[in-house]
């Protein structure tokens, strides 16, 4: 791993990012994970580990196979890791602690976008009164408002993971998971949601883990990028973003520390994809 724990350097574009400042929303140990599959093993993770402050947004990156979708999983605790530990802070007891956003948009057919945005809420048996200014909000910041009581067959791929995006964020758990949530879209679509995401996120300042195959997405959306290798998939680099907020999706692209530093990580990303 490029070294991230230099806790005296200075802190420039790209540069080794320094530890997340004490103590972390979301601390990561030492992960290692095994999949036993037809009587072979599998080792998916190996000795993965990195924090995520409250309010950060950190993307990851890596090969395909290298185990981001395994790491996302066991942070959400829907898979065990063989060794290591994942540990989230817990501030409030009345929010919930994780969301997670596939990469497929999981609403419910059968519910309209407007229940299935207040669905954690209500879940939650919170009051209407209180339910409603929320789903509003998230409607509006998705642009979803003039849809709000059309069912999901009505809508577009974009639409629908729109709606996933507002539904996860209406219900406000303290760190969010997003596993490639625009990898399905059309470009287009795909820029509108980013923007969409870095409004919303902006507003909202959640903790968000965020898996991407787009070096592009990554630099757009994050505050740091960590870039894992091939399987099995170690921490290769831990990359701070410090390009200024707001950004814009298309004047970021010119800058040319931007460029940089995208150059930066598909060099290491080759080179993984090469070995693999
Ligand atoms: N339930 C499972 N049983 C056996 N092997 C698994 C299981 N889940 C994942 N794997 C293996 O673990 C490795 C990592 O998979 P994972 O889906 O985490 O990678 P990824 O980086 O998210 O891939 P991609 O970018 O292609 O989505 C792969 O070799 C995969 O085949």
């Amino acid at each position: 791993m490029l070294h991230a724990d230099a806790l005296d350097a200075p802190t420039r574009m790209g540069s080794e990012a320094p530890p997340a400042p004490a103590p972390a929303k979301v601390a990561i140990r030492e992960l290692h994970k095994e999949f036993q599959a037809a009587g072979a093993s599998v080792t998916a993770l190996q000795a993965c580990s990195f924090d995520i402050a409250e309010g950060e947004f950190v993307s990851i990156v890596g090969p395909s196979g290298c185990g981001k979708t395994t790491l996302l999983r066991i942070v959400a605790g829907l898979e065990t890791p063989t060794r290591g530990s994942v540990a989230l802070r817990h501030g409030n007891p009345a929010q919930p602690l994780s969301t997670l956003v596939f990469q497929e948009a999981s609403i419910f057919p059968w519910m309209t976008v407007r229940a299935n945005v207040a669905y954690g809420l209500a879940l939650r048996e919170l009051p209407r009164a209180q339910i409603d200014p929320v789903v509003d909000k998230f409607l509006a910041l998705t642009g979803l408002d003039r849809f709000a009581h059309a069912y999901p067959y009505q809508l577009s791929g974009g639409m629908k993971q729109r709606a996933s995006v507002a539904r996860a964020f209406a219900n406000d758990p303290e760190v969010l998971l997003m596993d490639e949530p625009f990898a399905a879209l059309d470009e287009q679509n795909k820029i509108l949601l980013q923007e969409e995401l870095l409004r919303i996120w902006g507003e909202t300042r959640k903790t968000v883990l965020f898996i991407t195959h787009s070096i592009d997405e990554a630099l757009v959306l994050s505050d740091r990028v960590i870039v894992m290798s091939a399987r099995p998939g170690r921490i290769k680099a831990d990359l701070r973003v410090s390009f200024p907020r707001p950004r814009a999706v298309f004047d970021l692209k010119g800058d040319p520390d931007y460029a940089r530093l995208s150059r930066e990580i598909w060099l290491m990303l080759r080179e993984e994809v090469r070995g693999a």
